[in-house]
């Protein structure tokens, strides 16, 4: 089913039940849904099977970051199960990425291929920690711009660095954007954050959406609220 929603919800679950039965309360025209690492690795294949038969389109949010042919494989293997969405991480460099691009484009496969730029959790001071003394928005355009030239659909970096991507990357670059954090809501180990109306304002074409929506103690109340913002935005 194709969806015209930019919210992606992380289905950050320990079991497949868990999140399959949030995923039974969501409508498939009114949002994609995420597995990442934690779902995938409990419930493999699976999961990806059960919420294709569901409906909805798939971000499967694996980040590889490995040498150019494992990648390439892995990347392949993604498509191949015919999910929406595969993304890499941008530090992985451009043979990395470009074997990732060519690896689909051979095959014929149009999953939209993304790249991690600076974690939304990370700030200056974890970058200086690992080496890299750039401030993160700097960073983020260094990585975001080596990303287009590899010729990638687009980017995951925080919505705070939307708005100079679009400038710089211009806006069919794809910008999704986790670290979503309605006024209310918690940050937890979240750092670069925004509200979702803000970050559809400042150029995101995706919101990545975890806990508040799927701590929330009405996780559909959650949802139609962040609806309702970006509604009367
Ligand atoms: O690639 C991602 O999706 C991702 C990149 C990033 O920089 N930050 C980030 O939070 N994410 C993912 O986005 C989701 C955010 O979830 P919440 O913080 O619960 O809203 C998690 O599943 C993260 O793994």
């Amino acid at each position: 089913m194709s969806c015209d929603s930019p919210l992606i919800i992380a289905l950050d679950h320990s079991s497949l039940d868990a999140a399959l039965c949030l995923a039974d309360r969501l409508d498939p025209a009114r949002c994609r849904l995420k597995v990442g690492k934690e779902l995938f690795t409990r419930s493999g294949p699976e999961v990806i099977e059960a919420l294709h038969g569901r409906g909805f389109q798939l971000f499967l949010d694996l980040k590889f970051h490995d040498i150019p042919n494992t990648v390439a494989g892995a990347v392949q293997a993604a498509a191949e199960q015919g999910v929406w969405m595969v993304n890499v991480h941008a530090s992985g460099g451009r043979r990395m990425m470009e074997a990732a691009r060519e690896r689909l484009d051979r095959n014929g496969l149009d999953t939209h291929l993304i790249a991690v730029t600076v974690l939304t959790s990370m700030t200056a001071e974890d970058l200086a920690e690992v080496g890299i003394a750039a401030p993160a928005a700097e960073h983020v355009e260094r990585l975001a711009l080596l990303t287009r030239e590899c010729g990638l659909d687009g980017v995951v970096c925080s919505a705070q660095e939307a708005a100079r991507l679009r400038q710089l990357c211009g806006s069919d670059f794809l910008k999704v954007t986790p670290g979503i954090r309605p006024r209310s809501a918690e940050h937890g180990d979240q750092r670069r954050v925004m509200t979702p109306a803000e970050a559809m304002a400042a150029g995101s074409t995706h919101l990545v959406i975890g806990r508040p929506i799927t701590q929330a103690q009405d996780p559909m109340a959650a949802l139609a609220a962040i609806e309702q913002e970006l509604a009367t935005s």
